[in-house]
């Protein structure tokens, strides 16, 4: 099958689902799902609280099974038995860990699991992993002291001991300082290069934008948006901006001018002094800046309040919010 982006498709797809439905008593949690995620593609997924997330993920690891629709896992169609698909790791609601073992120890644990505890191998392979992680400097500390975001990157380190060709991973920044996400997106970027898809949930925008090609947004169990993170911001044609200028007042008045703008606030807002935010589509928001330095004054920052991708989500999700 051809990408539709025009790129090389490099056997069957990582994730193929199609119709995908996931009941709990009366609760429908997923409402037909379908879903196409490439190799070597990093895709996220972003929705509500209750959107069907973490539902659909651990139906990507096999936790449980869907109710009805196909699921194809890097080309093998996914039955009905309760077991991780080949070749796919990760995790949904926190990595399992015992707390009184070191990390090294945790990982050596995982490793002994799959047959592989005592060669030289996976002691390297857990260096590798630790490293790559962040967590060298306390690798033989028990786990019990770790915090939220230790933990999160020792479950990420214990899934790339698998060598995994697909990854999945639940909120994989829930607690990470500014290192550990910088270690975390590494490793996801160096997985995607070497040709491992990666799905994750998320409900952090700016990691969603820094890191994944596509995005599928879900609400209520369906998906409502899916497809690269550039069409989705075209799709939202109006957005607020913030702008600050040389002359608030002249900006105001010449913005309050201009067919298609709607002036938001003005003046003291907590942007600063002399800003302006307007609501707009992007060519009344050209004319605007045409006619500001027609008019002599300076545009010194112009910039979305909210980020193309969080406005977009606001306005698909809130309107099935809505209609709920
Ligand atoms: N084991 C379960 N038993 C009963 N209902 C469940 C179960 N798991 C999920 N649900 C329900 O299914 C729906 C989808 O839940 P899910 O956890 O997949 O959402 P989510 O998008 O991951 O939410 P969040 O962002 O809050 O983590 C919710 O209404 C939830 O209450």
């Amino acid at each position: 099958m051809g990408g539709s982006d025009g790129r090389q498709d490099d056997g069957p797809l990582a994730i193929r689902a199609r119709g995908i439905t996931k009941c709990f008593g009366d609760v429908v949690a997923l409402d037909g799902i379908d879903l196409d995620v490439t190799r070597g593609q990093i895709h996220g997924l972003a929705g509500p609280n209750g959107a069907g997330k973490t539902t659909l993920l651990g139906l990507l690891l096999g936790l449980s099974v869907a109710d009805g629709g196909s699921l194809e896992i890097l080309g093998a169609p996914v039955g009905r038995a309760l077991a991780a698909p080949d070749g796919v790791a990760g995790f949904v609601d926190g990595p399992g860990l015992y707390p009184s073992l070191t990390a090294r120890r945790n990982l050596g644990a995982l490793a002994g699991l799959r047959g592989r505890g005592r060669s030289a191998a996976a002691g390297a392979d857990i260096d590798d992993a630790l490293d790559q992680v962040g967590l060298t400097e306390v690798a033989d500390d028990k786990v019990r002291g770790f915090s939220l975001g230790m933990r999160q990157r020792l479950g990420l380190a214990a899934a790339l001991l698998t060598r995994p060709r697909l990854l999945v991973l639940d909120e994989p920044s829930n607690g990470l300082d500014p290192a550990g996400t910088r270690h975390v997106r590494g490793v996801l970027e160096r997985l995607a290069a070497s040709g491992t898809a990666v799905v994750l949930s998320s409900h952090r925008m700016d990691d969603l934008e820094a890191l994944c090609e596509e995005v599928t947004i879900v609400a209520t169990g369906r998906v409502v948006f899916s497809g690269p993170l550039a069409k989705l911001a075209a799709e939202n044609r109006e957005l607020d901006y913030r702008l600050l200028t040389s002359d608030a007042c002249a900006a105001r008045e010449l913005a309050g001018g201009t067919d298609g703008i709607s002036v938001v606030s003005s003046g003291a807002t907590r942007y600063g002094a002399d800003s302006l935010v307007v609501r707009a589509p992007v060519a009344a928001l050209d004319s605007l800046v045409s006619r500001l330095v027609g008019a002599g004054v300076a545009l010194r920052e112009l910039a979305p309040v909210v980020s193309p991708l969080e406005a977009a989500f606001l306005a698909l999700t809130e309107h099935k919010e809505d209609a709920r």
